[in-house]
């Protein structure tokens, strides 16, 4: 079996796959969905490892055919590390540089001997930053420090807050076209931190900065599928809102496919979704917050940003973006159109027609969102006043 064609694998949702086909996708996705099954795990090892169908099992190297270089800053870490793994599987990757302040060059050595196509380099410290990013097409940031038990995100802001400062500095320094894809907690006040600082420097363009949030999309898709018996390869629940506690809002009555949920699944469910990241914070008892889960759904994240810049149709996915879609927050995760410039579309519509839990707790999210929003402002404002000072 040609290598090229199983490289085309992606790391795109089957979710995502059907939406495409709803929305009528290439014929080559569509021939892929309807070859592979049903499974999203089983097409995405076919691609990593490539494996052909035919009981005979052979292990050749992967050729991707794509171009993109792609920068991890914080690679050294529980996330950026497995992330980095992924990443270097993407067909649709060509160079991946790896940043962090520490550990990063036994990682590089080791993922370098992956017989994969995308070429790694690693970049140490402060004086190698500009060096990482120096032509990537997107930025993905993980870097910062994690929660422990008995933590909100909120409380990693004192430290994080500065570590997205100085990092988005330096992108839009020395890589000022990238997409920005923003991990490091908490996402509802370093997205809007990364924004003022993109303005301080004029390289903002909205359509390029993301919170990502794809992991409470994908633990809402794993919860409920087992909740209600659906196979998983075909629930797609959206998630707006922001990316902590109660602003988290999985919106059950869009879900795919239509399910009828009682009062008392909707509160069991949606309650779930919003705390799974303090459920892996308290399970990890010390040692860190969801690191695995989230390098996947960062990659899926990253996989759907690659395909919107190669002018695939059709990619969607939710993310934390700069938004008009609830007036009075200027940044709200909803589902975003992917496209060649990064986002093409803000989908508002969902917010249309919602359940009465879903617009009552819409309305309760919006103080603790917007003061999130706010602070990541006031914080770059008062960085600037005091340099200038
Ligand atoms: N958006 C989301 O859904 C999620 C976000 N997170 C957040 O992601 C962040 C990272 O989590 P983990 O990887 O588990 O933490 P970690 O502590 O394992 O790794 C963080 C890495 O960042 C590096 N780092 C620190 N300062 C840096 C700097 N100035 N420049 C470059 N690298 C730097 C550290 O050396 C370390 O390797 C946390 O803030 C966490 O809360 C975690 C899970 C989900
Ligand atoms: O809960 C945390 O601190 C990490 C995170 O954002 C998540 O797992 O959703």
């Amino acid at each position: 079996m040609a290598v090229a064609a199983i490289a085309t694998l992606s790391f795109a949702s089957v979710p995502c796959r059907k939406q495409q086909l709803r929305h009528g996708a290439s014929t080559f996705n569509a021939q892929q969905f309807s070859a592979s099954g049903s499974h999203w795990h089983s097409a995405n090892l076919k691609w990593g490892v490539p494996r052909p169908r035919a009981a005979k099992r052979v292990i050749v190297a992967q050729t991707g055919t794509g171009s993109h270089k792609v920068a991890i800053l914080g690679a050294a870490g529980g996330i950026g590390q497995p992330l980095s793994l992924l990443v270097k599987m993407s067909p649709l990757v060509s160079a991946l540089h790896l940043y962090d302040i520490a550990n990063v060059k036994g990682i590089t050595a080791d993922l370098s001997h992956c017989n994969t196509s995308a070429q790694v380099a690693g970049f140490t410290g402060k004086d190698e930053l500009a060096g990482s990013l120096a032509g990537a097409d997107v930025v993905v940031i993980p870097a910062g420090v994690p929660r422990k038990p008995g933590m909100t995100r909120d409380d990693l802001f004192g430290i994080n807050a500065g570590i997205v400062k100085e990092l988005v500095e330096a992108v839009a320094d020395h890589a000022p076209g990238a997409l920005i894809h923003v991990i490091s907690n908490p996402v509802n006040s370093t997205v809007p931190i990364a924004a003022e600082v993109l303005k301080q420097k004029g390289a903002y363009d909205p359509r390029k900065l993301f919170g990502v949030t794809t992991l409470d999309v994908v633990r809402a898709n794993a919860f409920v599928a087992a909740r209600k018996g659906l196979p998983l390869a075909d629930v797609d629940v959206p998630v707006v809102g922001g990316h902590a506690r109660s602003t988290i809002l999985p919106l059950l009555s869009k879900a795919r496919p239509k399910a009828a949920f009682t009062d008392e699944e909707v509160e069991e469910l949606t309650t779930r979704i919003q705390n799974a990241g303090t459920e892996v914070v308290e399970a990890k008892a010390g040692a860190g917050s969801a690191t695995l889960s989230m390098a996947y759904a960062a990659a899926r994240f990253l996989e759907a940003s690659l395909r919107g810049l190669d002018g695939d149709d059709d990619v969607y996915e939710c993310a934390y973006v700069q938004s008009q879609v609830v007036p009075e927050l200027p940044f709200f995760a909803s589902r975003v159109k992917l496209g060649r410039e990064g986002i093409e579309e803000v989908v508002g519509s969902e917010l249309r027609g919602l359940s009465e839990y879903e617009a009552r707790a819409l309305e309760a999210l919006k103080p603790q969102l917007k003061a999130s929003i706010d602070k990541g402002v006031a914080y770059v404002q008062q960085q600037q006043e005091a340099a200038l000072n």
